[in-house]
């Protein structure tokens, strides 16, 4: 691989946003690619790709390189070389960059790759929390799946089309996927590709959802004409797989405190022709209460550590904090004791989250059984999907009945 002087400065500008100004690096990738429109697909993958490794990598890069944050661009040169050499890519002879040992840094990476923590670039405080919630074994092959690149999965959306023929669609388009076994919606693409530009895309025929992702809303149980309150509907990943399985007949309540995700739901509900979902964004606790005990089926698709998605987001690992973690947990038994309310008697909650901390999950669920609200429910199975058993995102999803 030749690397290009402007696609190289990006990716070094890019990181320089997302480690020392604190900008998301999704958002900081689609301003920087936006800079040039003379960069064709192969030079957008280089920067998006190159930028999210050092985004994976940045503990184990950055103590190899020797630098420490805030990083000054002659840092992140460095940083990026230890990328290069490690990849074996071949060094520009750029005044930026400096003549770099390669055999001091492979003698670095192999020595701090026997300690985990360095190894899997992780912070202290996100390796001893694995280690206390999923034990040494499950946490070290876990944070090791969650470092993989995740693969790219569409949700085919039977309210326009059959997998089959979003499979031959995009074939014609030139992008091929595959069916992925046990996941009756998901088709995974061989190669990552914008599959946002296809035309199978602008007909609704498909959104980007993750294969276990996928599962929470089949998990639900929703049958055509039922009453369905998504109670943390975001931009309506979930609720749009919800329409499809209720064959747009009911109604699905899609409620979030955010009212801008809820206009970003709008649009792709309209795209993908589901016509039985009705937004209410959560501006009191009025908006709530009207709704308990009215629902056949409840969704607490609820804020999360997002531990189960580092795959698909690695600068969460240096964006979160311990402590934002003890908040959201405080959170979540919030809303399961307040949306539980929603369910009418005899209908069903599901409880998800995108984590594989047990404290997120069975552990609020089990707190839930065991309250006021909660002892008209009953658990009737629950799922805890890792990364390192499925290939997928991390999940967990609870599912409740109300007596
Ligand atoms: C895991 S995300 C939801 C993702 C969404 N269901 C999807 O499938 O695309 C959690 C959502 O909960 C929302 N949220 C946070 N606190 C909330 C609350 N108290 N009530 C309702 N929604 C809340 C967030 O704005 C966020 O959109």
């Amino acid at each position: 691989m030749r690397l290009h002087r402007n696609l190289v400065f990006a990716t070094i500008d890019a990181l320089s946003d997302i480690f020392n100004e604190g900008n998301y690096a999704d958002k900081v990738i689609e301003k920087t690619l936006k800079r040039d429109k003379r960069w064709g697909s192969r030079d957008r993958s280089f920067i998006a790709e190159t930028v999210y490794e050092i985004v994976r990598w940045k503990r184990l890069y950055t103590e190899i390189a020797e630098v420490k944050a805030p990083y000054s661009r002659e840092n992140l040169f460095r940083v990026f070389a230890v990328w290069a050499t490690l990849r074996g890519v071949t060094l520009p002879d750029w005044k930026q960059i400096e003549p770099t040992p390669s055999r001091k840094i492979k003698g670095k990476f192999d020595e701090l790759s026997r300690i985990r923590k360095y190894r899997e670039s992780v912070p202290d405080w996100m390796d001893e929390l694995g280690v206390k919630e999923l034990g040494e074994k499950v946490w070290e092959k876990e944070i090791h799946a969650l470092n993989e690149q995740a693969p790219v999965v569409l949700r085919v959306n039977t309210l326009n089309t059959t997998r089959d023929n979003l499979r031959s669609v995009l074939n014609d388009e030139g992008i091929k996927a595959e069916p992925v076994k046990g996941y009756p919606y998901a088709l995974q693409l061989e190669e990552r590709s914008n599959v946002f530009r296809t035309e199978a895309f602008k007909k609704g025929f498909f959104e980007v959802q993750d294969a276990n992702s996928q599962l929470v809303a089949e998990f639900l149980d929703v049958k055509p004409g039922m009453r369905v309150v998504d109670t943390c509907a975001g931009a309506g990943g979930k609720t749009l797989h919800i329409a499809a399985l209720m064959e747009n007949k009911g109604q699905i309540i899609a409620t979030d405190i955010y009212e801008n995700k809820l206009k970003e739901l709008k649009r792709r509900a309209k795209r993908a022709h589901a016509h039985n979902i009705d937004p209410r964004s959560i501006e009191s606790t009025k908006v709530i209460k009207k709704l308990y005990g009215t629902a056949d089926r409840v969704l607490i698709d609820a804020p999360c550590s997002g531990l189960g998605v580092l795959s698909r987001n690695p600068d969460a690992k240096w964006k979160l904090q311990p402590e934002f973690i003890e908040k959201i947990k405080i959170t979540q038994a919030e809303i399961l004791n307040t949306y539980s309310r929603i369910v009418k008697d005899g209908g069903k909650l599901v409880y998800a989250t995108c984590s594989i901390l047990p404290s997120e999950n069975q552990g609020q669920v089990e707190k839930f059984l065991a309250s006021e609200h909660g002892k008209d429910f009953k658990l009737i199975k629950d799922k805890k999907l890792l990364s390192s058993e499925s290939g997928y995102d991390g999940f967990y999803m609870a599912i409740l009945q109300k007596n």
